[in-house]
């Protein structure tokens, strides 16, 4: 009664007031109820997807302990090089499905490890048999088993890629490298995991949870094929594919001692794959194999670099694999650098350099130093091409999301108010430059005119750094292949700046492959009391390195735009100098 009187009277008295209060605090209200609802409709989802997961895991599980296959014979199988597996599954001393079964249950056991598995494939046992059947002995992958990455679409799986809006949404066909492996006679048996938006060095999301590290399972094993690093290196895969557009085939490579390579952009088919940054077309995504050694890749080229794949997608470079320019053993001239001047490795990066270099000298090649000129503009080019719609993209998908840590801090940074952000990279170009050339790169474009001209300032780098190239008759590069080795969970967003020793050939578009060259010894975590601690990036590799003996140290070799067979052939002087 005395609300009721309070309520004529204020409508009374204030009318104008009362309305748009009712109609603020009702929005408000609806909204609220609104958001609440899509993030439980979210979480039910992710509850359920990691359920079907859990339960496709359970049945293969229980279909492996009735077949009944010994210990030693997974070891067997699984401990065969790519070659050996080959050759003995094409004299018949190997069956398909014995090869398939011996991967499924290496697979589940890394996963077990490290948890790099989103779910196997049921479908698994019908392509291998239809493999049998329909493909010939002969063709390059054989009822090879092969591991893809979450954001391959195959035909009746979602991919997530750690966005719970995108459960329940599957894909209506298989990409394009799937279709022709199979047609290669690979069998595809499992998808793996990835970082929420696959915009990390790291690999966790909320749906599936991290990926540990299998040297360390205290430590991230890179991102964002992190996933498919981490069953390679646990020798659950023989072959694995995965994409790359800051680094994600050779981030997780050098974290895990495995071997990635990153083609040029349209080398190999994009069609029917998935992310969230289709629409930037500055630096774009590439797709590439990922394997345990260099012949692992070399075969994954060949057997994907055939008219089948410039058929199903005509956009392609419909060029094959010059096995000529792979085979030839001219002596090169080769660049070297182990700093390029925007964040410092860590020692045990610098003497991986070291030692291809001397590896490569023995060879007969010429190596000389160069970097890539200006790399604090190449680092600013590539946030600013990646967050040039301002995030908006990545910030509709996850608006009911739960945020993954690994992401965080990119999602922050990209959503500071802008005269905050002002005012930050003011003052923090006096403490910590990296971070305010970062912060304000990644405020993105404010218009189409902006955007036309940051393609442009990437062209103008991109000629730059050709021409410097080319005026030091480069045949190809060598470098750290990351700014660190692996550092503990959760830490890789607090050391972005260490990105930019593979960013940078995504903004260039170069070929540039990643192979493991040494381990981290006692000597080099000595070494690092003299490392700088000048900004968050580096103390977070500081301190990362502290009881880091023994994980894998990788290089980078790169090459210019289409010459994919030169830098494979790098690799391959490289990996037979180390291994002799
Ligand atoms: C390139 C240098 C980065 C500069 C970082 C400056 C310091 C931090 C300041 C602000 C935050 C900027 C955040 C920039 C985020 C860039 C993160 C890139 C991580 C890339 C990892 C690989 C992604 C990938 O290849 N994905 C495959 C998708 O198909």
């Amino acid at each position: 009664m005395t609300t009721l009187t309070i309520w004529d009277w204020e409508v009374e008295k204030y009318p104008l007031q009362v309305g748009v209060g009712v109609i603020i605090g009702g929005w408000t209200f609806v909204k609220l109820v609104n958001y609440f609802l899509q993030r439980s409709k979210l979480k039910s989802a992710r509850v359920r997807k990691r359920a079907e997961c859990k339960q496709a895991k359970q049945v293969l599980e229980d279909q492996i302990k009735q077949r009944n296959i010994s210990k030693e014979v997974v070891e067997e199988i699984t401990n065969l090089s790519l070659s050996e597996l080959q050759s003995k599954l094409k004299d018949g001393t190997l069956d398909v499905l014995d090869v398939l079964h011996a991967y499924q249950a290496k697979a589940l056991e890394c996963d077990e490890k490290t948890n790099c598995i989103i779910e196997p494939f049921k479908e698994a046992e019908e392509w291998a048999a239809s493999v049998k059947e329909n493909v010939s002995k002969d063709s390059p992958l054989f009822g090879v088993p092969v591991s893809l990455k979450e954001n391959y679409g195959v035909e009746g799986y979602d991919s997530v890629y750690g966005m719970s809006v995108l459960i329940g949404k599957p894909s209506h066909e298989d990409s394009v490298i799937g279709q022709v492996l199979r047609s290669q006679g690979a069998i595809p048996y499992v998808r793996t995991n990835v970082p929420q938006t696959m915009i990390s060095w790291d690999c966790s999301n909320p749906v599936f949870g991290a990926t540990k590290n299998p040297h360390d399972t205290t430590r991230t094993p890179g991102g964002s094929s992190g996933g498919e690093c981490a069953l390679l290196a646990g020798q659950g895969s023989i072959l694995g594919f995965g994409s790359d557009i800051g680094g994600s085939l050779r981030i997780p490579s050098n974290m895990c001692g495995t071997y990635g390579f990153k083609p040029t952009v349209g080398r190999l088919s994009a069609k029917g794959t998935h992310g969230c940054t289709k629409g930037q077309q500055i630096v774009r995504a590439a797709y590439g194999p990922l394997a345990r050694d260099v012949d692992g890749l070399v075969t994954a080229m060949k057997a994907l670099l055939v008219p089948l794949m410039f058929k199903l997608d005509p956009t392609v470079n419909p060029l094959p694999f010059r096995t000529e320019v792979f085979e030839d053993n001219r002596k090169l001239k080769i660049g070297w650098y182990d700093n390029d001047g925007w964040f410092t490795p860590p020692p045990c990066m610098q003497r991986g350099v070291a030692i291809a270099k001397a590896k490569l000298e023995a060879m007969g090649h010429t190596l000389v130093p160069w970097k890539p000129p200006n790399a604090t503009l190449g680092a600013e080019l590539y946030v600013r091409a990646m967050f040039s719609d301002k995030c908006e993209t990545i910030n509709e998908m996850l608006r009911y999301d739960t945020l993954d840590v690994c992401f965080m801090i990119q999602y922050t940074m990209a959503n500071i108010y802008w005269p905050l952000r002002r005012f930050l990279v003011f003052i923090l170009h006096y403490l910590m430059p990296s971070l305010s050339t970062g912060l304000k790169a990644i405020a993105g474009c404010d218009s189409a005119y902006d955007f036309w001209n940051l393609a442009v300032a990437a062209e103008d780098y991109r000629k730059m750094v050709i021409e410097d190239w080319q005026s030091h008759d480069l045949d190809a590069v060598i470098s750290p292949g990351f700014g660190c080795p692996a550092i503990p969970l959760k830490t890789p967003a607090l050391a972005t700046s260490a990105v930019s020793y593979t960013t940078i050939f995504n903004v260039l578009n170069f070929p540039a492959g990643s192979l493991p060259v040494t381990k981290v010894n006692a000597a080099d975590t000595a070494n690092m009391k003299d490392y700088p601690t000048i900004d968050l990036a580096h103390k977070t590799v500081k301190k990362g390195m502290v009881g880091a003996e023994g994980l894998p140290v990788n290089v980078q070799c790169i090459t210019l735009p289409w010459h994919e067979e030169q830098c494979l052939r790098v690799m391959k002087d490289l990996e037979t100098a180390l291994k002799a």
